[in-house]
């Protein structure tokens, strides 16, 4: 079966009009960024002047600081995506464009399988491609992959801190409040542990700019059962660590 619908006329070939311009900067952009979710964990490790701002990307709803951030003797970017994958890919790009080469980004998704505990670590290796702006960046597909080196490299971080983990495809959705339960279980057939809502988006702009990208996820909500389970997911300590591990990956990846 065909559809006509207009996310599948990729166009690689004719000009855009509008370019990402870097942010208005104010110091050394670090090549390496940690793209974090968790606004809480940003404001504890980078507020109050603990990072200096660097750059800021304005939208209608606001600022996004890039912060630079000393971790020992290097610096590492840090800033907030927002939510959804077209916000999060036009700051990505706003970074890349600012001079970030190097990414990886740690956020929460709802766990599509039985088992996988509240904060258990998950690494991405392909999204299916259930969110729109990935097809403006690469041909229609079903899934797009993960870089299999980048992938190693987290998992290398992980294995040396002994912190147990899945790897998996991840499902990418723009309507979180669309994920019935037919839906849930066809991605659960097809291979999918994690449900969030950018993932796919990230992987297609990296491969479209040549920039290297890995995500780390931890299971947050639960939608493997009958009903939703919440399980307070914004609240768990998984989000400080994975704010850490990738920190570490993203200095370890070359
Ligand atoms: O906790 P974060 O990383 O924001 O992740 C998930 O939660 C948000 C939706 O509630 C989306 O961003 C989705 O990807
Ligand atoms: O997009 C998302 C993120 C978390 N949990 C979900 O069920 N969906």
């Amino acid at each position: 079966m065909t559809w006509d619908i207009p996310l599948a006329e990729f166009d690689a070939d004719s000009a855009v009009l509008i370019e990402p311009e870097p942010g208005p900067t104010s110091g050394a952009i670090p090549e390496r960024a940690v793209i974090c979710f968790f606004r809480d964990v940003i404001d504890e490790v980078c507020g109050d002047g603990r990072a200096e701002v660097v750059a800021t990307f304005t939208w209608e709803h606001g600022t996004h600081e890039l912060f630079s951030l000393q971790v020992g003797e290097r610096r590492v970017a840090v800033f907030h995506p927002g939510v959804g994958a077209p916000l999060a890919c036009g700051l990505f790009e706003e970074a890349i464009a600012t001079g970030c080469r190097t990414f990886v980004a740690c956020g929460g998704a709802g766990a599509v399988v039985p088992g996988l505990a509240l904060g258990h670590v998950v690494v991405p290796d392909a999204a299916v491609r259930d969110e729109g702006t990935s097809y403006h960046y690469l041909p229609a597909s079903r899934e797009v992959s993960a870089d299999p080196a980048v992938t190693a490299v987290l998992r290398a971080v992980l294995d040396e801190r002994a912190v147990p983990h899945a790897v998996g495809t991840t499902w990418t959705t723009d309507a979180p409040y669309r994920e019935t339960t037919a839906k849930i279980a066809a991605r659960r057939r097809e291979g999918c542990i994690t449900v969030e809502m950018e993932t796919a988006a990230f992987l297609a702009v990296a491969r479209h700019r040549g920039v290297t990208f890995g995500q780390y996820l931890y299971a947050g909500d639960d939608v493997s059962g009958e009903t939703w389970d919440h399980r307070h997911w914004h609240t768990s300590s998984a989000r400080r660590d994975l704010f850490w591990l990738a920190v570490d990956a993203v200095l370890r990846l070359p």
